[in-house]
C-alpha cells in the first residue's frame, strides 16, 4: 500500500474501526498505536510521537476536528488525517481550515486511508491557516460519495487561486460550486463576476471581457470596462467555455500567461487580480481533440477539474435535495409541502435530464399545485407525466456488477429518506443475490451438483444445503 512506512495514530472510538484500520495500517508496513478518547490521544502524542494523526471527529470527551489547530500549535507540521460521518460541505471546509492534512468522509475506503497516511508521510504537509469555526448556510446540498469527491476538491482550492474547470451536465450546479469556492475563499467580500459565453454574440466577447475603448468600434462612444477589470480582487467565471470563439480564446491564453490585458482598441497594460474559474456542459477534450478548442488553453484552465456528476449518478441525494428545495419555496412564500415515501420513491425513479435544476422546478411547481399539505407519489406520476419508465435506460451503471449493486442499494435507501431500512439487510441482500447465482450455476452444470458445486468454488455439501434453504428444486435445473 505504501513505499514509506512511519508512525501512526489512530484516534475512535470505535474499538471495531480502530482494530480495522490498524491492521491494514500494519499490513502497510507502519507502527501503529490506536486511542479511544481525546484524552488518551494527548498520552500518546507525548509518548508514542506519531509521523501522522488519523482522528475521528466525534470523540466522546471532545471534537476531534476543533482540536486540530491546539495539536498542530504542539506538534508543528504533524499530519492530521480527519475522519468523519457528517459528510458535508462544511465538515470538508473545516477540515481545511483548521488545518487538517486530508479528511475522508465516513465510511470510507481503507485504500484510500492507505493512499491519504502515505501521501502525509511523504512530507506533503498542508500549510495550516487559523480557520474559523463551522459555516453555516453552506448552498451545496448532497451526502453522496459523488458529492463527498466535489466537496474534498472545493476544500482543497478556496484558500488559492489555482484555475478550476467545473465539467457536468446542464444543471449539476456547477456555477453554484464556482460561488461556493469564491465565497469561501479570501477573494469572498470581493466580487463575484459570472459571463455566459454563450449568451453573448461571437463579434462582442473579447469587447464583454476586457472592455474597450472610446471609439474602439462602432457605436463604442465611451470606454467600458469589461468582465476582467469588473472583477478585479474577485473571480471570473468563464460559463459556457466550451462556445468561446477562437479568436477570444487566443486572447484569455494571453492573459492567463501573463497576468495583464488590453482593452480593445486600448494599448495600456492593466494587471488582473482575478481568479478564473470555468465550465462547460461540452465534451471539452473532445473539442481539443477535434480543434474547436485551444489545447494551450485547456491546459491553462484545466489545472484542477471539478467534475459534477449528474443527479442520476448520486441519486441517493434526491430526497434531501428535494425536501431542501420545498424548504426554499415555503420560505419564497409557497406553502410548505412535506413528501411522502411513495413519492421519494418516484422521484427516485426518475432519470433527470435536466439535473438539479430540474428538480428545484418540479419541488417550486408541486409546492403550487398540490393542495395536501404532503405530496404523494401519484401527484408526482402526474407531474411527471410518466417520462420515466421504471426500466429507465438511462440509469445505466458502469461500474459492472458492483456498480448495479450500489446503484440499487443507493435507491433503496433514498426510498426511505432520512430513516434507515429495516435492520437485517445484510441477509435480505444475500437472499436476493444467491437464489439467481445458484440456479444458473446449476442450469450451467446440467443440474450435476459436483460441477456446479466446482464452478462456483464451494463444497458440494454447502450447495446442497443452500439448494434447500433457498428452496431450488435441483431437478428443475436439470429439466431447464
Ligand atoms: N448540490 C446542490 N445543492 C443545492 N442546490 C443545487 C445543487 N446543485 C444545483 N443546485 C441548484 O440547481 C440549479 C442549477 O444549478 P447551476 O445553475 O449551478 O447549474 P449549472 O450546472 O451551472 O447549469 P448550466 O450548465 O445549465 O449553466 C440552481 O438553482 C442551483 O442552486
Amino acid at each position: 500500500m505504501s513505499a514509506v512506512s512511519g508512525r501512526i495514530l489512530v484516534v475512535d472510538d470505535d474499538a471495531a474501526i480502530r482494530t480495522v484500520v490498524r491492521e491494514a495500517l500494519r499490513r502497510a508496513g507502519h507502527v501503529v498505536e490506536t486511542a479511544g478518547s481525546v484524552a488518551d490521544m494527548r498520552r500518546s502524542l507525548g509518548s508514542f510521537a506519531p509521523d501522522v494523526l488519523v482522528t475521528d471527529v466525534m470523540l466522546p470527551d471532545g471534537d476531534g476536528l476543533d482540536l486540530v489547530p491546539e495539536i498542530l500549535s504542539r506538534h508543528p507540521g504533524l499530519p492530521v488525517i480527519v475522519l468523519s460521518a457528517r459528510n458535508t460541505l462544511a465538515t470538508a471546509v473545516r477540515a481545511t481550515e483548521q488545518g487538517a492534512f486530508d479528511y475522508l468522509p465516513k465510511p470510507f475506503d481503507l485504500e484510500e486511508l492507505g493512499r491519504a497516511v502515505s501521501g502525509a508521510l511523504a512530507g506533503r504537509v498542508a500549510a495550516n491557516d487559523e480557520g474559523e469555526s463551522e459555516r453555516h448556510d453552506l448552498p451545496l446540498i448532497g451526502r453522496s460519495p459523488a458529492m463527498q469527491a466535489v466537496y474534498r476538491t472545493i476544500a482543497r482550492v478556496v484558500s488559492n487561486d489555482l484555475t478550476v474547470l467545473i465539467l457536468g451536465e446542464s444543471g449539476t450546479g456547477k456555477e453554484l460550486v464556482a460561488r461556493a469556492i469564491h465565497d469561501l475563499g479570501p477573494r469572498g467580500p470581493k466580487p463575484f463576476v459570472p459571463v455566459n459565453m454563450a449568451a453573448i454574440p461571437r463579434e462582442l466577447i473579447e469587447s464583454e471581457l476586457f472592455g474597450h475603448e472610446r471609439g474602439a468600434f462602432t457605436g463604442a462612444a465611451q470606454r467600458t470596462a469589461g468582465r476582467f477589470e469588473q472583477a478585479a480582487g474577485g473571480t471570473l467565471f468563464l460559463d459556457e467555455i466550451g462556445d468561446m470563439p477562437l479568436e477570444a480564446q487566443t486572447r484569455l491564453l494571453r492573459v492567463l500567461q501573463e497576468g495583464e490585458f488590453t482593452t480593445v482598441g486600448g494599448a495600456r497594460h492593466i494587471k488582473a487580480d482575478v481568479r478564473v474559474i470555468a465550465a462547460t456542459h461540452k465534451d471539452i477534450e473532445r473539442m481539443v481533440a477535434e480543434g474547436g478548442f485551444r489545447e494551450d488553453l485547456y491546459y491553462r484552465l484545466n489545472v484542477v477539474p471539478v467534475r459534477l456528476p449528474s443527479l442520476r449518478q448520486r441519486i441517493e441525494d434526491v430526497g434531501e435535495l428535494a425536501r431542501h428545495f420545498l424548504d426554499r419555496a415555503a420560505n419564497d412564500g409557497l406553502p410548505r409541502k412535506s413528501l411522502d415515501e411513495a413519492a421519494v420513491q418516484r422521484l427516485v425513479r426518475h432519470t433527470w435530464p435536466g439535473n438539479v435544476r430540474e428538480l428545484e422546478n418540479l419541488m417550486r411547481r408541486l409546492a403550487a399545485l398540490v393542495r395536501e399539505d404532503r405530496i404523494s407519489g401519484p401527484a408526482i406520476e402526474a407531474q411527471l407525466g410518466g417520462t420515466a419508465p421504471e426500466s429507465a435506460p438511462a440509469i445505466e451503471s458502469d461500474g459492472g456488477l458492483a456498480g448495479s449493486v450500489e446503484l440499487h442499494l443507493a435507491r433503496y435507501f433514498a426510498g426511505f429518506g432520512r430513516d434507515l431500512p429495516p435492520d437485517g439487510l445484510y441477509e435480505r441482500l444475500l437472499a436476493e443475490i444467491e437464489p439467481p447465482l445458484l440456479k444458473i450455476a446449476m442450469s450451467a452444470a446440467k443440474g450435476n451438483q459436483i460441477r456446479a458445486a466446482r464452478l462456483l468454488g464451494i463444497n458440494r455439501n454447502t450447495l446442497r444445503k443452500k439448494l434447500t434453504e433457498r428452496g431450488i428444486d435441483p431437478a428443475a435445473a436439470r429439466r431447464g
